[in-house]
């Protein structure tokens, strides 16, 4: 048995996306079908469809997502029918040496719905982030479920599920963020704003927002950043520099992903501070040449955020409550609802910087 719904495909690279059907197989075993309320639009969906990520067309777009359990097949223990999720990327299995040693999203045994999604002519679907979720129902693994609040806004919380989260996680999971440190966040889309607002949440009393667009600097102040540096305007490096009384910030975020960006967050950190990389990298692209010496002398840490090293089973109900109490605004990385055909016209908008986040809602 299956399911015949609506959902945006990109087709091929660079393609316009499309809206078409799509057959959604009842669950197996292990699996759940989920009606998608809402599902934000994420620059890692622009990457899939230029072809940035692999290229393994049709995608299935959408992974920003939360809605309510439909059905669930045999031996499912997490969710039941009715149950309001968020969907993360990938089930983990608690077991495995990387799960053992707290690092989930490093998971040996991940795993996403094993059965496909496919077109009405029976070509399978890649669904974004083993998601795919700019669509009325999807289908996932159980342990992709992350049960919340149902009384929670699904357009917010939903933004947990991929850029906020990996925001968040970039300065509190990865980047350690302690009371009283320095942060510069370069790049203040979805991601870098979570980590401006993830800052704040860790107690940083300096946040400096970096961006190469005015507006992204004044929304940035609104989730918790007290300087801001446009980026057109003059040397990055020296401006964090001067903001940090000549240090340089603990700990420097890069979430855009370029080399010339994760250079500047290389040199505006200070003496044995950390460098996270959250922004994803083209293949094609290289670490900058920088002395081996400047590695060395300068100490501290260079890291990578994988969805910012989150547990959903911790992070995203312990999110969902801080929002709730109003102690982060979610509302306010949601730019505008849109309906699935206007996905095309998001990532345009996305690219001249006009939202934060658009969102699909159903
Ligand atoms: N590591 C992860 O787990 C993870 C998760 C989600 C998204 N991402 C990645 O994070 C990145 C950001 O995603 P997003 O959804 O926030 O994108 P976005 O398009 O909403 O935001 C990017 C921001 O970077 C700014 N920018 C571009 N070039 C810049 C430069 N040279 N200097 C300063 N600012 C610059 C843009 O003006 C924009 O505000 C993407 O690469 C995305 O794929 C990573
Ligand atoms: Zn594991
Ligand atoms: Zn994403």
């Amino acid at each position: 048995m299956s399911q015949t719904v609506r959902g945006v495909i990109a087709r091929a690279k660079n393609a316009e996306v499309e809206v078409v059907s799509i057959v959604v197989p009842d669950p197996g075993p292990g699996e759940a079908v989920v009606r998608i309320q809402t599902c934000g639009v994420c620059h890692t969906d622009l990457h899939y469809k230029q072809g940035g990520i692999n290229d393994d067309f049709p995608f299935l777009l959408g992974h920003e997502a939360a809605g309510t359990v439909e059905s669930v097949g045999a031996g499912v223990t997490e969710v039941a029918p009715g149950d309001f999720v968020v969907l993360n990327w990938r089930a983990v299995c608690g077991d495995c040496r990387a799960c053992r040693r707290g690092k989930p999203q490093y998971c040996f045994a991940t795993h996403n719905a094993k059965q496909p999604m496919t077109l009405e002519d029976g070509t399978p679907l890649s669904p974004a982030l083993g998601i795919g979720a700019f669509i009325e129902k999807t289908l996932v693994a159980a342990g992709q479920c992350t049960k919340v609040d149902p009384a929670a806004r699904p357009a917010a919380v939903g933004l947990l599920g991929c850029g906020v989260m990996a925001g968040i996680g970039a300065a509190i999971n990865t980047g350690g963020v302690q009371r009283g440190d320095s942060v510069a966040v370069i790049g203040c889309g979805g991601v870098g704003d979570g980590a401006i607002a993830g800052a704040a949440l860790a107690g940083a009393t300096t946040i400096i927002a970096v961006d190469t667009d005015d507006r992204k600097l004044e929304w940035a102040k609104g989730f918790g950043a007290t300087h801001t540096v446009n980026a057109r305007e003059g040397d990055v490096v020296a401006a964090i520099q001067g903001l940090t009384g000549g240090f340089g910030a603990d700990v420097v975020i890069d979430a855009v992903g370029r080399p010339e960006t994760w250079k500047q967050a290389f040199y505006a950190r200070d003496l044995a501070g950390t460098v996270v990389l959250v922004g994803v990298p083209t293949p094609e692209m290289k670490i900058p040449e920088i002395p081996l010496l400047d590695v060395f002398g300068r100490g501290g840490a260079l890291k990578s955020s994988w969805y910012g090293d989150c547990l959903p089973t911790r992070d995203f109900p312990m999110l969902t409550e801080l929002y709730r109490q109003g102690r982060l605004d979610l509302d306010a990385f949601v730019s505008e609802e849109i309906g699935l055909e206007q996905v095309e016209e998001a990532f345009t908008k996305m690219h001249r910087g006009d939202v934060l986040r658009s969102v699909v809602v159903l």
